[in-house]
């Protein structure tokens, strides 16, 4: 059933709760970019290198137009996809994004409530702010997937799998283009570590493999033993298989942008790939997800789901990545923005506006559902 009518859309824009809310991403970037301090404002904004990568990931969308489609009957036309066997309100999720109290006390505690109350499901990142099975509570029985920082002892690696299953997690995400940090001018400039602030240790200083490595747990010993974690160069395609001992749930790579490597997951087992350049903070002068994601849809050709994110601002972004071979897409800095203005509210807000969005450009596309979104749509401008 069509979530846009007329009175829908009348009661939510122009009720007086929201307002007063920002009604873009631009707008609730321009209103965190007033609360934030620098270093967290630019640690959350920023992207790595000359921002290249970060600037591409926009512009990429802006190459492709939607040609719509007319006299379709979009009357009952429905966003619902099924990924996992799990059956999703709509194609949109919410990215891992680590230390999130640095834009919000609450931090993932509010994004997990705003995710469940949309329907959305949250993929819970290694270095969260908070215990991933305190966000579990929150989330109870909504959709969430477990994203992994690859540890170089796999036995913490293979500890935290463990944990996200049983604390209710429905698929792993490892991230792979995060084998070192990327080099990030501003935070350079800013002196600014979030990590050295302590907020993205919440998952390792619970961890009882982590814990029983140290001869004393101390915040500064576990974050010392974090930055050693998180440079781990040596993850190959072979990891792989130690993961896949470690649980039965299905296991999707992010980070991936070469078509070969595509090939390479699908050969090694991999149950679902994220096109992703980690929102143009790691490899600065990456191509750009959108202009990676045809490649990489050809050469998996339907065998497992391809998600895409970096760079996805509008429900038309939302239209475009899906008809160029996408099965769903990821937001970060979007929710991250509302979050750092406007807590739950804000994380709330913004995926209303993006929800209500796409559902109006698919119908103004001419589409009844996200199977409908194909190339035959779009346009190379
Ligand atoms: C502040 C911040 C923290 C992030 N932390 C993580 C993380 O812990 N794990 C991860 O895989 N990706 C992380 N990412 C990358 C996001 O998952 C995602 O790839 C990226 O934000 C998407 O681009 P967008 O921000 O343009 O939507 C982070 C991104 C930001 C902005
Ligand atoms: C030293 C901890 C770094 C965590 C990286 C989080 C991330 O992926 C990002 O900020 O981007």
């Amino acid at each position: 059933m069509a979530e846009t009518n007329k009175e829908s859309l009348l009661f939510t824009r122009v009720n007086k709760d929201t307002q007063s809310l920002p009604v873009s991403v631009e707008d609730w970037e321009r209103q965190a970019r007033e609360i934030l301090p620098d270093g967290p404002f630019d640690y959350i904004a920023g992207g790595s290198g000359a921002e290249e990568t970060l600037a591409s990931n926009r512009t990429a969308f802006s190459k492709w137009a939607i040609v719509p489609r007319m006299m379709r009957d979009v009357t009952n036309r429905t966003m619902g996809i099924t990924l996992f066997n799990q059956s999703l309100r709509t194609p949109i999720m919410l990215a891992p994004v680590g230390m999130q109290a640095i834009a919000h006390p609450e931090g993932e505690l509010a994004t997990a409530r705003a995710a469940k109350e949309a329907g959305v499901p949250l993929v819970v990142s290694t270095v969260s702010a908070h215990p991933m099975e305190r966000i579990a509570e929150v989330m109870g029985d909504a959709p969430r997937w477990f994203q992994l920082y690859w540890s170089n002892d796999r036995e913490v690696s293979a500890s935290m799998v463990k944990r996200a299953e049983a604390a209710g997690y429905s698929a792993i995400v490892l991230t792979v283009d995060t084998i070192m940090l990327g080099w990030k001018r501003r935070d350079f400039r800013n002196g600014y570590s979030p990590l050295r602030e302590g907020k993205g240790m919440a998952n390792y200083i619970t961890d009882p493999v982590l814990c029983s490595r140290l001869t004393e747990v101390t915040a500064e010993n576990v974050v010392e033993e974090i930055l050693k974690n998180i440079y781990h160069p040596a993850l190959n395609w072979n990891d792989i298989a130690f993961l896949r001992e470690q649980t039965s749930l299905p296991i999707l790579v992010k980070g991936i942008l070469h078509p070969d490597d595509a090939r390479l997951a699908v050969e090694y087992g991999v149950d679902g790939i994220i096109v992703s350049n980690h929102g143009g903070r790691q490899m600065d002068g990456a191509i750009s997800t959108l202009e990676a994601l045809p490649a990489i849809a050809k050469v998996v050709a339907g065998k497992i789901p391809v998600l895409l994110d970096s760079g996805v601002r509008t429900g038309a972004d939302v239209v475009k990545a899906i008809a160029l071979g996408a099965n769903a897409v990821m937001i970060g800095r979007p929710f991250l923005f509302g979050l750092a203005v406007a807590g739950e509210k804000g994380v709330a807000s913004v995926l209303d506006t993006l929800i209500h969005e796409l559902d109006v450009a698919m119908a103004l596309s001419g589409s009844n559902s996200v199977a409908d979104l194909n190339e035959s749509i779009l346009v190379r401008v």
